[in-house]
């Protein structure tokens, strides 16, 4: 079986489950030697024993992402294990699925404000800290990638303010830790997976009183086309194996545009949702839905219409 990531390291934070299980698994299947992090060493072990099975070698350790020390002791022991080398850091944990669930319709200021740690102690603190301690090891290297795996949520409003808000500055954290590690030869994206079919979504998809639930009625009619969890860990193996990949640092890597450029298929040779085609633009305006069905698929939306659509000027 080829392996065409043997010999190379990772750091994949959040991997227990979800996306970041997803990611695991694709690196391990290339070969990789893949530390996988979470809260709970049960999860972590059958996570790591799944990946394991498919190639490579998955290291579990339990890492707190919202605890310095934690994640001082995690770069500690790659650098003592590995001998320093890393060579791709995904900061992906995130504590705030179950919040974005359970308050889309709600103000911000009917929630507890402890929402914003909830949701941003972890998928955006702890992605620096990972970053800094990753970053140290990357750059006396002269090279390495930090993805960090965001969302379109960082656009317009999504789900509610603490979401969005952590998204946003997920984008631009990339962006400029990227502007500071570009002379060092790392690069830093940020990475968009659409919809995607992780345990926890699809609890919530399944679960019998969801039906009047305004974000229930949203996500239905797209989920049984959403990514697979594997989907983003395909996109990273595709980004930690391309030659260039510093001509692509400090952008937003949205999955549909990773699937055209390096001819990407999910797992199960379903194509990936493109949430950029003009169809899909137009089902999400009420009036002009049924365009979708007319339009043809690559007609797409482009980059410089998003930006201007949501330009804050
Ligand atoms: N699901 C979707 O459709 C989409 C998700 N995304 C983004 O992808 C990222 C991952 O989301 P998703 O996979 O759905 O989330 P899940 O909740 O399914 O998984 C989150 C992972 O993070 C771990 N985690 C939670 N808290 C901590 C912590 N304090 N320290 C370390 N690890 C922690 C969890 O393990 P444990 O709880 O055991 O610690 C779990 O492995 C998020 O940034 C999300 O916004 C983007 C687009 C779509
Ligand atoms: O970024 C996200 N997009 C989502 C869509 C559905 C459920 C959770 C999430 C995220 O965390």
């Amino acid at each position: 079986m080829v392996a065409p990531m043997k010999g190379q390291v990772f750091v994949v934070t959040g991997a227990s489950r979800g996306i970041g299980r997803g990611i695991a698994l694709q690196l391990c299947k290339a070969g990789a030697t893949v530390y996988i992090t979470g809260r709970h060493l049960d999860t972590l072990r059958a996570t790591a024993q799944e990946a394991q099975s498919l190639g490579g070698r998955c290291v579990p350790v339990v890492c707190d992402s919202s605890q310095e020390s934690e994640v001082k002791s995690l770069f500690e022991q790659v650098d003592r294990e590995q001998k320093g080398r890393l060579d791709v850091l995904v900061n992906n944990a995130y504590a705030g699925v179950q919040a974005i669930l359970n308050t889309t319709n709600k103000s911000f200021w009917e929630v507890p404000a402890s929402i914003w740690d909830d949701i941003n102690n972890v998928g955006l603190r702890g992605h620096y800290l990972c970053s800094v301690y990753g970053a140290r090891l990357m750059v006396p290297a002269g090279k390495g990638l930090i993805v960090i795996v965001s969302s379109p949520g960082g656009l317009q409003h999504m789900f509610n303010v603490p979401y969005g808000v952590g998204k946003a500055a997920c984008d631009r954290l990339a962006a400029d830790c990227a502007h500071e590690l570009r002379r060092h030869g790392v690069s830093y994206v940020s990475l968009w997976p659409g919809l995607v079919q992780t345990e926890m979504v699809k609890e919530f998809m399944a679960k019998e009183d969801t039906p009047e639930d305004p974000l229930f009625k949203k996500m239905k009619p797209d989920f049984s086309s959403a990514e697979s969890p594997e989907m983003s860990g395909k996109c990273v193996v595709a980004l930690a194996t391309d030659p260039n990949i510093l001509n692509l640092s400090g952008k937003v890597l949205p999955s549909c545009d990773l699937a055209r450029r390096y001819g990407l298929k999910d797992i199960d040779g379903r194509p990936v949702k493109d949430y950029f085609s003009l169809g899909y633009a137009l089902s999400q305006v009420s009036s002009l839905g049924w365009l979708n069905s007319f339009l043809p698929g690559f007609l797409r939306v482009p980059k410089w219409v998003v930006t201007l659509y949501n330009s804050k000027f």
